[in-house]
């Protein structure tokens, strides 16, 4: 669904016509941010795609930001790449920037940040310098093993998709990221999205749950 054209190209048409009146010239002006998190391999940018595609959202990968900036051969582009294979979360100040510019130059501003924000740091960049309060956070439930087996057959040339920079996300994801899950959780703000099943079944709950963050995006 488009928000800018104002055409429902997605396929439920009642979430279509409660977001439309959401998301008219009247409206455009509030930019609605929704989180996607999940560990590594759970189907976050797959899904975040879609989301983008049908439900008129501008797709903001973290991750994706970084490697970007890894290729452009920056200062922190060496840095990062460091990072990225042992599997460790860049200082915030770098992901920051980064994502802050990508949200300027939007001109969509309802955005679906993938992957983003990872651990406390991150949380209280995103609180106080990005200034972000999400409208929602989709969090992707899924099994280690199945996540494991996902990454080592993405075949996409990624540095971290080796077997034992897999086992260092996973930690990281425990360790760092799920307290941000709690901390939003504890907010009211966390959909929990079964991860583990085929594709098209996980974007009809996504569709389901956009219907409970339409509602949401009213609220607040
Ligand atoms: N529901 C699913 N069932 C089976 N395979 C899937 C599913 N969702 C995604 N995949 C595949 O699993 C791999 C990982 O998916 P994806 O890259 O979307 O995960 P991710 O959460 O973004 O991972 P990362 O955190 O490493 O970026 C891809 O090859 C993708 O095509
Ligand atoms: O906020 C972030 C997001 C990502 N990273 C680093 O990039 C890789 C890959 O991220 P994906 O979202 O899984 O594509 C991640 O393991 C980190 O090394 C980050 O530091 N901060
Ligand atoms: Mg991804």
């Amino acid at each position: 669904m488009g928000s800018t054209s104002n055409k429902c190209v997605c396929d439920s048409n009642l979430i279509c016509f409660i977001y439309l009146q959401n998301s008219g010239e009247v409206s455009s002006n509030q930019s609605k941010v929704v989180y996607v998190l999940g560990g590594p391999g759970s189907g976050k940018s797959t899904q975040c795609s879609k989301i983008a595609k049908h439900l008129g959202f501008r797709h903001l990968s973290a991750g994706d930001l970084l490697e970007a900036e890894a290729e452009s051969g920056s200062n922190d582009g060496k840095m990062i790449r460091e990072y990225k294979k042992e599997g460790k979360l860049v200082p915030s100040e770098i992901i920051v920037k980064l994502l802050q510019k990508a949200m300027q130059e939007s001109q969509n501003k309802n955005f679906v940040i993938d992957g983003f924000p990872r651990n406390e740091e991150n949380l209280s960049a995103a609180e106080n310098i990005l200034k972000i309060e999400p409208n929602a956070v989709l969090v992707f439930d899924c099994s280690e093993e199945e996540m494991t087996r996902r990454i080592l057959s993405r075949n996409q040339g990624r540095v971290d998709d080796k077997i034992d920079t897999i086992k260092k996300r996973l930690n990281v994801y425990s360790e760092s990221t799920l307290p941000v899950i709690n901390y939003y959780s504890s907010k009211g703000k966390v959909r929990k999205i079964d991860a583990g099943r085929p594709i098209e079944e996980v974007f009809d709950e996504i569709k389901d749950s956009a219907a409970w963050v339409i509602v949401w995006l009213f609220i607040l």
